[in-house]
């Protein structure tokens, strides 16, 4: 096989001693690329104050190696079949399974991610398997540890095997998946300790510079743990467990506060401990697919960016929806409610990269600028633009739906939104009068997350007095289907093939299961290979967090002070009747009522 190289560089800050030092020294990370399947081979050099933009931004995760087959369907099932009974082999690991000898030279760098948390939910679900899918792509640079921190009492062995349940191999390419599962578990191991103890953080430490042998160390930890110890697991890994000689970036999860104050109060300790520059705040719908390329559809092609304003766009829909409820997170939902677990971030950044305008350039900041821009412009929501909705218990076919409050963590009268909807205004230039609608809620009778675009009429439409179609309905809309079965289609109107004239509803259709034979990675991977490549573009930087809750926060005080009743809606429904009352005040018909969808 013809093996291709490319080789990228970036700059690096290195910040030597503790997480808050700041350092002129910075080094350049050199990755290679083959369209080999061990195709990143980095080479780290030390290098003062090279200027950020003499280096080519990386881009790292896209498909280097060669086009996979397609698996038809039926197929697939074998192999999940097949990958399910070398998993139960895998499961079976003993300590025995042993470490890993990584060759020592002293110039190589390592890289070492502590999972803090790695005993809970969202570590096993989704941390664990990103890593090991971004291990499987052969995209994590060659020395990488991998620490689980908890207080569970659990052996190396007890963490491989928790870990390995979960891990699954690309569906496309899965050659020697439980050797690379055996691998990578090889390189996993697991440190019990308090989240506010220096002490158990030194242990930690300690063995972390066991694996790095002396080498330059990158450390990223990421903090999948509630917010409440987030602080206190930053002092003390700060204080006790930072890289001397190399990087040191902290991943924090949602929620960063609960309203403007408490979120500049996290803000504020984090910096205590760490600069701006070693915050990735994750908004994990950030890195999905269809969000990311958003940004290409808009800046790389022609037809959509004159387009892309007041003058031709009549509405814009952002809508997320669950068919399950809060099972199992009611203690942490209760306390959030819906607005601000979805709105105040997934769908506000979404609406930001929507909205922004062309940005410099593809760097973090010159993206991040732009998105502030567009929340600094954001009219102050009305609590007559918000409707907010409760799921209630409810029996269909036999079986028996909770209502939120069934839930034991809940307060049995709790009036927290499991379901809400939005108008929301820019007040600038390009989208002065455009209504952006959001509606978010779990419970609800589908599962998706989509952008619809509603145009404008057509004026002087030749055909308006036609012809098998409502014109004044049928206006163009764009969907941007996020997940699931992602696809990004046109309506437009059409001849219906014939001698007549007849119109029909028919959609230019980009569908990624048909148009791509790849799988598509998981939020989760992007992310975690961003932070380990200093790539923050994806990640909050915390004057959009001011901004976003800014945004949020009068309307979240008013609901809250002024006890507003949620609308209960049955668990499996649409959702509140409220949401299309709102919708009607501004003329506007949700796009996803399913009466024109889909052919
Ligand atoms: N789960 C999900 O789908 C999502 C989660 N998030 C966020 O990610 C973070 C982690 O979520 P998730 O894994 O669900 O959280 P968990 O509730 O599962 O907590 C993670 C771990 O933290 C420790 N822990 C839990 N509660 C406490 C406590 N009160 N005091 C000290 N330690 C505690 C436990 O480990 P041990 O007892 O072993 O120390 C637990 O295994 C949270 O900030 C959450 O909001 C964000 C998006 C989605
Ligand atoms: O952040 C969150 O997201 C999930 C939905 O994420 P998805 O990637 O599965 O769409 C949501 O269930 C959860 O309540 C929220 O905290």
């Amino acid at each position: 096989m013809t093996t291709l190289y490319s080789t990228q560089c970036r700059l690096h800050p290195s910040l030597p001693s503790s997480f808050s030092s700041s350092s002129s020294s910075s080094f350049i990370q050199c990755v290679t690329f083959s369209s080999s399947p061990k195709r990143f081979v980095a080479a780290e050099a030390s290098l003062k104050s090279q200027p950020a933009s003499h280096l080519t931004p990386l881009q790292t995760h896209q498909n280097h190696g060669a086009t996979a087959a397609t698996v038809a369907p039926v197929e697939n099932d074998t192999l999940i079949e097949g990958l399910e009974s070398k998993l139960s082999s895998v499961t079976s690991l003993e300590e025995s399974l042993g470490e890993v000898d990584f060759e020592k030279d002293e110039n190589e760098s390592t890289v070492s991610i502590t999972v803090v948390g790695a005993s809970g939910d969202l570590a096993k679900k989704k941390i664990f398997p990103a890593l090991f899918a971004l291990y499987y792509e052969g995209c994590l640079p060659k020395n990488f540890t991998i620490y689980g921190y908890a207080r569970s009492k659990m052996t190396n062995a007890e963490l491989r095997n928790m870990v390995s349940k979960t891990l699954t191999c690309r569906i496309d390419r899965s050659e020697n998946c439980s050797e690379k599962m055996d691998e990578f578990l090889k390189r996993c191991f697991y440190h019990s300790g308090q989240y506010d103890s220096p002490e158990n953080f030194a242990a930690l430490d300690k063995k972390l510079k066991e694996h790095e042998g002396g080498r330059i160390s990158n450390r990223l930890y990421y903090l999948s743990i509630p917010p409440n110890i987030f602080i206190d697991a930053v002092k003390c890994a700060s204080l006790s467990a930072s890289s001397g000689n190399g990087w040191t970036r902290v991943i924090v999860e949602k929620p960063f506060g609960r309203d403007s104050d408490s979120s500049a109060a996290l803000t504020r300790s984090l910096k205590q401990y760490l600069t701006e520059d070693q915050i990735f705040r994750i908004d994990h719908y950030l890195g999905k697919e269809l969000v990311e390329n958003l940004s290409v559809l808009r800046f790389s092609n022609l037809i959509f960016e004159p387009l892309w304003s007041r003058q031709y766009i009549r509405n814009v829909q952002l809508i997320f929806s669950e068919d399950f409820g809060t099972e199992g997170r009611g203690g942490y939902f209760d306390n959030y409610g819906i607005i601000r677990d979805i709105m105040q971030n997934h769908l506000l950044q979404i609406l930001a990269l929507f909205a922004m305008e062309t940005p410099v350039s593809l760097d973090a900041e010159d993206i991040r600028n732009e998105k502030v821009k567009v929340l600094r412009s954001m009219r102050p929501i009305q609590l007559e633009d918000v409707v907010v909705g409760q799921y209630k218990g409810h029996t269909r076919g036999g079986v028996t739906y909770p209502a939120y409050t069934d839930d034991k963590t809940v307060p049995k009268d709790s009036l927290t939104p499991t379901f809400a909807a939005a108008a929301l205004f820019i007040d600038n230039a390009r989208w002065d009068g455009v209504p952006f609608l959001m509606k978010a809620g779990k419970a609800l009778h589908n599962k998706g997350a989509e952008i619809r675009v509603q145009f404008r009429h057509v004026p002087g439409n030749l055909y308006n007095r036609n012809i098998g179609t409502d014109l004044d309905r049928a206006t163009n809309e764009l969907v941007i289907r996020v997940q699931p079965d992602e696809a990004i289609y046109l309506k437009i109107n059409n001849k219906v093939p014939g001698l007549g004239m007849r119109l029909d509803h028919s959609k230019l259709n980009l569908h990624y299961a048909a148009r791509y034979s790849t799988e598509i990675p998981d939020a989760y991977e992007r992310l975690l290979l961003d932070a380990i490549e200093g790539e923050r573009r994806l990640f909050i930087r915390s004057d959009e967090l001011d901004a976003a809750w800014s945004l949020f926060t009068p309307v979240l005080n008013e609901l809250e002070e002024k006890k507003i009743i949620p609308e209960y809606y049955p668990y499996g429904s649409r959702g509140p009747v409220g949401a299309h009352y709102l919708a009607a005040k501004y003329k506007v018909r949700w796009g996803d009522l399913g009466l024109d969808t889909e052919q």
